[in-house]
């Protein structure tokens, strides 16, 4: 059988609103066996005032959202003509790009990712393919997470892939299907006290290191609900701001015992989630620099081997698998699986607009 080889841009923005995520990927495919190489990489941050814009859109009227998506389309396309011209990128098939959530209602039938509208193919101009959720949704799914499919044909040699984001995720197979959950808030929350420390995060976790763990503060966050649920299941901001902060301002201990707790209860609840606790965890998202929670996560599973990769496919794997996204909606392959999403089928999602 031939070898396709495919020339493409990954292009995503995630919850923790630090930028825009960029990476250029080779993929070469024989025989249903994918490979890949990172060629560049790169973060765009953000300036302070699209962070605003992009975390008051929640907000917004119809109208104020259709001009965002419109200024938000033109910031993409010069982030990523920026990219292509800074890195002499010629041949592309595609620029495959994610967008930023705005809205996400999957109970209400609608999921919004800025960023999809067809004029980005003619102000880059490349074929574009993007807007992966919104079929899932049309189709009764919860329209994410979608990087369990990228998991499973990119990283197959794991039995467990997690992120340790804004909250950590896990995915894995099961019974031929793919399994794929939020475990808990891990960031969301760690950065909080940080900042109450000034700083953005606890770097490597040396503040948490300091602090004690409170046992009645992480039997309550042992007990909430969402622990004791089978999945699928899924968490969002809501459930950090109106649940887990609460409770842990209600008790009056040092922001570091805060920190420590919150870190044990982390690595508590992903040992608990993995249902076989032998084998190997691929870990990515920032949450890997963070060497006291790998290290309380590698006491609660001590025959787990932990694989922690290198930079750039700890910080732009996403981007990765939105790429390989496009790329499987070009070859017209399924790039949801309904076992993770809970929509109706398998599927293949995403529009393809071609530049003029
Ligand atoms: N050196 C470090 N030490 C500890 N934590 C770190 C370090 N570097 C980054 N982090 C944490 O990782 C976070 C960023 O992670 P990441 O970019 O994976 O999140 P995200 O992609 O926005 O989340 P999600 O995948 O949930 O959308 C930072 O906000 C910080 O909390
Ligand atoms: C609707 C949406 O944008 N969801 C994101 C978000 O950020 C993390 C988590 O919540 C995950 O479900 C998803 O992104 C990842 C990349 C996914 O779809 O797999």
């Amino acid at each position: 059988m031939k070898e396709d080889y495919y020339n493409v841009i990954g292009v995503m923005s995630g919850t923790s609103l630090d930028g825009v995520d960029l990476a250029h990927i080779q993929f070469s495919v024989k025989n249903n066996k994918w490979t890949f190489e990172i060629l560049e990489s790169e973060t765009i941050a953000y300036s302070s005032s699209w962070i605003k814009s992009l975390k008051s859109a929640v907000d917004y009227s119809k109208e104020q959202l259709e001009k965002l998506n419109q200024n938000y389309t033109q910031l993409l396309a010069s982030i990523i003509t920026d990219f292509i011209e800074k890195h002499k990128i010629e041949n592309l098939d595609a620029v495959c790009s994610h967008g930023h959530t705005i809205l996400h209602q999957p109970q209400n039938g609608f999921t919004l990712q800025i960023g999809n509208l067809p004029e980005m193919a003619s102000l880059i101009p490349q074929t574009v393919v993007c807007d992966f959720r919104v079929q899932d949704v049309q189709l009764g799914g919860q329209g994410a997470p979608l990087v369990p499919i990228g998991d499973r044909i990119l990283f197959p040699q794991y039995d467990y892939c997690m992120n340790l984001g804004g909250f950590s995720n896990v995915s894995f197979e099961q019974n031929k299907q793919r399994i794929a959950f939020d475990i808990s808030p891990v960031n969301t929350v760690l950065n909080f006290y940080a900042n109450q420390l000034g700083l953005d995060y606890d770097d490597k976790g040396n503040i948490s290191r300091t602090g004690k763990i409170d046992t009645n503060l992480l039997n309550e966050l042992n007990a909430l609900d969402f622990y004791q649920k089978k999945y699928p299941k899924s968490l969002g901001f809501e459930f950090v701001k109106e649940i887990v902060l609460p409770l842990i301002e209600s008790f009056e201990i040092a922001i570091e015992d805060k920190l420590c707790t919150f870190t044990e209860h982390v690595a508590q609840q992903i040992a608990l989630a993995l249902p076989n606790k032998k084998g190997s965890l691929f870990i990515t998202g920032g949450g890997a620099y963070n060497n006291f929670l790998i290290e309380r996560i590698q006491y609660y599973l001590p025959e787990m081997k932990i694989i922690i990769p290198s930079t750039k496919i700890l910080e732009f794997k996403e981007a990765l698998i939105f790429a390989l996204l496009g790329v499987l909606k070009l070859r017209g392959e399924i790039n949801v699986l309904s076992s993770v999403t809970g929509s109706e089928m398998d599927h293949s999602s995403g529009n393809i607009y071609y530049s003029k």
